[in-house]
């Protein structure tokens, strides 16, 4: 029997995910990774424009949620730090003493460096918040956050990172949290967002990045050298939040205010 095709293709069960109804998919598979995969026949290809109106209503979810959180501060890490990793003990630290300063904390959501941060914001009795993204294998948002946003899309979520947080602090992660560091960097770079600190936690875990950045990008003239300040290094959670909430690292001369 040939494989069903195009509208024939047998209906699939509703499922809740991110507190909206969406049809059940393949193992392995997500709205982002569906939407960026070359898709195997022109049937496909005439779904992609209505899922604009899903990646709108991503962009009006998060704004509607996060419109009122006040001033914030996102915290990116692995999701692979275990409870008893010191890396796990920093990120609740810093949660913490950045309550304490006075701001809520953004995170993904997920386990490990996410988990502690939000841990440290909830315990101190302040706001914790997490954005979650869908993933092939499900993973819920961590129980420290008390406001959840779920998004399919990587993009869409990024924005929100940004958009919500007056600065960035970065524990030792994976291929996540790079991503994520390096888009902070590049808005900074091109000046689409100002006064922006980036405070990168652990000099011994960093310090080799940027070292190559500096011996080799700025050496073969693709960065420039005060591209290397765009971050800063901690080794505290002290050190960290009191450079984040300092605000000045990542203030592009002649840029204009974000809006
Ligand atoms: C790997 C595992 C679960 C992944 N779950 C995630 N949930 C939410 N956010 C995530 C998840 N994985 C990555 N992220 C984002 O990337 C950053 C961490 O990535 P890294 O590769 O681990 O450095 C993080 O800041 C998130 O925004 C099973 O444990």
């Amino acid at each position: 029997m040939s494989a069903p095709t195009g509208s024939s293709r047998p209906s699939r069960p509703l499922t809740k995910r991110f507190g909206s109804w969406t049809t059940g998919v393949p193992a392995g598979s997500t709205a982002d990774s569906r939407l960026l995969d070359t898709p195997p026949s022109s049937d496909f290809t005439h779904t992609d424009p209505w899922r604009v109106m899903r990646i709108q209503s991503e962009f009006v979810q998060g704004f509607d949620s996060l419109a009122e959180i006040g001033p914030a501060i996102s915290v990116f890490g692995s999701a692979r730090t275990k409870p008893d990793s010191p890396h796990y003990q920093t990120g609740v630290d810093v949660g913490r003493l950045l309550v304490e300063a006075g701001v809520a904390v953004i995170t993904g959501g997920g386990p490990g460096s996410m988990e502690a941060a939000n841990r440290g914001a909830s315990e101190a009795g302040g706001l914790s918040i997490g954005l979650g993204i869908e993933l092939p294998f499900e993973q819920g948002m961590n129980q420290w956050v008390a406001l959840g946003v779920g998004f399919r899309y990587f993009f869409a979520r990024k924005t929100m990172f940004v958009k919500y947080a007056q600065g960035f602090v970065v524990l030792p992660g994976g291929l996540g949290t790079l991503d994520e560091l390096f888009e902070a960097m590049v808005l900074v770079q091109t000046s689409k967002v100002t006064q922006f600190p980036i405070v990168l936690v652990d000099t011994a875990f960093w310090s080799p990045l940027l070292d190559w950045i500096r011996d080799t990008m700025v050496a073969e003239g693709l960065v420039s050298p005060g591209d290397m300040d765009i971050v800063q290094l901690a080794d505290t959670p002290e050190e960290a939040v009191s450079l984040v909430m300092a605000g000045e690292a990542g203030t592009k001369v002649g840029a204009v205010p974000r809006a």
